[in-house]
């Protein structure tokens, strides 16, 4: 029945990184074992340095692991694919393409974009800049450019898409607008996604399933199915438990910290 989903999963994976001037080995990740379906909206959560951003590098193909494997559909990851979109925090739209000409981008440069390509109004209205089509990157609040840095990767239709902090630079009224239009571009379609973030509250509130990471070795202590209603309420008493779950894991209990 799995066949025609897609899967992504690090076998075993360990990352170390040497730091030649320093003559030492950070070991980024200890064994590290995931496997998540296409469906599923996963947050990795943990304290700095536990190794977030080095598991989205690894799935993206833009490094490899030490040892272990990535797989996707049982195809081991070699290289960046269009099928796995990255998002980064700080959106590197490029400022000399409007915002219509940065969404086309990748298509004109894969050789798929057609004359009047109706996806690109499609991802306009998507993200409601319709009106900001031929505006340039400098002319777009924080909000706005990282909506268009979403499309421009969901325009791919990736299998995975890859979101690395993509709302950490947000002002929190943002960020909470940016969330629900996140949720609803993936309730269209439910790839898999695979989300970084620092704050336990985004990831409980999107997810289907948190993997809680700790540091010194990077290691998952828990990986945490969300059975909350889709529409969910931050204030409800199982997503405060489930917060509460969290920030024990993280050694922050009796704390009302819901970011890291
Ligand atoms: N290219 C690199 N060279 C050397 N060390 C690296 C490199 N990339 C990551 N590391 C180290 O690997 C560990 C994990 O880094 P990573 O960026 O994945 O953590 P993170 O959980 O995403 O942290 P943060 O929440 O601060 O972004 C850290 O100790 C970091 O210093």
């Amino acid at each position: 029945m799995e066949n025609n989903t897609t899967t992504l999963y690090l076998e075993n994976v360990n990352k170390s990184f040497a730091k030649i001037e320093h003559d030492t080995v950070t070991h980024a990740l200890h064994n590290i074992s995931l496997k998540l379906n296409e469906g599923e909206f996963v947050s990795l959560v943990g304290p700095s340095g536990c190794g977030k951003s080095t598991i989205l590098k690894l799935v993206a193909g833009l490094i490899y692991p030490t040892s272990g494997r990535v797989l996707v559909d049982g195809k081991e990851v070699k290289g960046p694919s269009p099928d796995r979109g990255m998002v980064f925090q700080n959106p590197t739209l490029f400022p000399w393409l409007t915002v219509e000409d940065n969404i086309a981008f990748s298509l004109k440069v894969r050789g798929v974009l057609k004359k009047n390509d109706e996806r690109l109004d499609r991802m306009l209205k998507v993200i409601g800049l319709e009106n900001f089509k031929d505006d340039y990157p400098r002319q777009l609040s924080g909000g706005m450019a990282q909506r268009v840095a979403l499309v421009r990767s969901l325009i791919n239709e990736p299998e995975i898409l890859l979101l690395d902090e993509p709302l950490g630079a947000l002002d929190a009224f943002t960020r909470m607008n940016m969330q629900d239009e996140i949720l609803r571009m993936w309730k269209q379609r439910k790839q898999l996604v695979l989300m970084v973030t620092h704050d336990i509250d985004e990831a409980i509130y999107m997810s289907t399933r948190v993997i809680v990471l700790d540091t010194n070795p990077g290691r998952v202590v828990d990986d945490i199915k969300i059975d909350l209603p889709s529409n969910r309420d931050r204030a409800s008493d199982k997503f405060i438990e489930y917060r509460k779950r969290i920030l024990d894991e993280l050694h922050f209990s009796n704390s009302n910290q819901s970011g890291l």
